[in-house]
């Protein structure tokens, strides 16, 4: 598929080189970016055998059909290690991701590289944003994130609303351009934290839809609407920013995650509703289904932060089976948010003064 042709800004440093660890969908989709976009890229598979069945295929047949890895585009396993990496990406699900991020240093990892995630989901045990993750091993100014509506196929061909966040502006600007120049939209974010609280809250959204929908559609939207408010309260003790969860990262992801045909968490909802249990549907969707780990850590995350949170941890007991779907239904058509606090009225000027000049003459009566 030829890439979408734009006139654009050419990134610095394009002799750099980049390393994608995790060859599924989104980890080879990025792969082809980042080659178009002029970094020298390597995509890394877990097995020897992985890349070999790429390299003569030159095509990634079980996670990103009908895409031609570009000649580029270096492919290896990950024995090959991260030492010459100038940029290192994690395209592997939040799932296994602390063991990989804790082995990267014994790979090679050089002392001054970034490590962007790709993951939208939340880190065992605590439910921690990656980054924080990353931030704790190597220090905020190496870590960024990735956020944004963009499905793996489409975004290779068509495009995609991608965000790049780091606390590094540089960094992020960096990665925003290589993106750029690949063809594709993507906006700098100083908010790695609520991009990835937004990436989860979608995700975790498009499932309680996807449960909801056979029920009624207000359900559905009434669902996604208490999760996203409910992450909402947690994303902004946590510090981020509210324009994170608006703006592409959260309601335009959401957005895209829910119409989306092929919507791997939306489909686990659906099949949850149809009384699969949450432990098999893996095995069906046959990909990442990030939700299906992450809400029940998104739910207690929020009870450790005392943040109200019903339907988040309704929709946790729902995917663990602990949450008859009725009941779940019931749940959300009955939830009430938290009553919004209304400031004290402050009387106006003239009707301080008229007050004021009362309350003298009643001492002076
Ligand atoms: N697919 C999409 O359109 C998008 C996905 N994302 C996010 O990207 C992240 C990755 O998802 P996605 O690519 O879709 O998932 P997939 O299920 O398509 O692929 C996961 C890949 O990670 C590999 N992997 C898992 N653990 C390891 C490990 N320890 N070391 C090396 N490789 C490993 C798997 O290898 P193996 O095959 O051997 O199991 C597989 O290749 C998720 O957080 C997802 O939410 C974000 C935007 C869009
Ligand atoms: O994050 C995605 C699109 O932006 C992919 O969503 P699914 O994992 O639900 O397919």
């Amino acid at each position: 598929m030829p890439p979408p042709s734009r006139q654009l800004q050419l990134p610095p440093q394009l002799s750099r080189r980049a390393v994608v660890v995790g060859a599924g969908s989104f980890g080879t989709a990025v792969a082809v970016l980042l080659a178009r976009g002029g970094l020298r890229t390597t995509l890394q598979t877990r097995t020897p055998e992985q890349a070999e069945r790429l390299l003569a295929a030159r095509e990634n047949t079980a996670y990103l059909p009908g895409v031609e890895l570009p000649s580029t585009l270096r492919i290896e396993g990950i024995d090959a290690g991260l030492s010459r990496a100038d940029y290192v990406f994690l395209g592997v699900p939040s799932v296994g991701l602390r063991e990989v991020i804790a082995a990267l240093p014994e790979r090679g990892l050089r002392k001054k590289t970034p490590v962007i995630s790709l993951a939208k989901g939340l880190v065992a045990p605590e439910g921690t944003p990656p980054t924080l993750v990353l931030r704790e091993q190597f220090g905020e100014q190496r870590v960024a994130c990735i956020g944004g509506p963009s499905h793996a196929q489409e975004m290779v061909s068509a495009g995609a609303g991608l965000v790049a966040a780091s606390a590094n502006e540089d960094l992020a600007h960096t990665i925003a351009q290589v993106f750029i120049r690949a063809g594709v939209v993507c906006e700098e974010s100083n908010d790695p934290v609520g991009v990835e609280l937004s990436g989860a809250a979608k995700n975790a959204a498009a499932l309680a839809a996807g449960a909801t929908q056979a029920q009624g559609l207000n359900a559905a939207g009434a669902a996604a609407g208490h999760i996203f408010a409910e992450v909402w309260r947690f994303a902004a003790e946590l510090g981020a920013r509210p324009e994170s969860m608006v703006g592409l990262a959260g309601t335009g992801d959401l957005v895209a995650t829910v119409l989306a045909p092929g919507s791997r968490n939306r489909r686990a909802g659906e099949l949850l509703a149809a009384g699969v249990a949450g432990a098999d549907i893996p095995a069906q969707v046959g990909q990442a289904v990030e939700s299906l780990e992450t809400v029940p850590l998104l739910a207690r995350a929020l009870q450790r932060a005392h943040v109200e949170a019903p339907v988040t941890s309704g929709l946790a007991r729902l995917i663990s089976g602990d949450l008859p779907l009725d009941d779940w239904v019931a749940l959300v058509r009955t939830t009430v948010p938290p009553r919004a606090r209304w400031r004290e009225r402050r009387a106006g000027f003239w009707a301080r003064m008229r007050e004021r000049f009362r309350r003298e003459q009643v001492i002076q009566e």
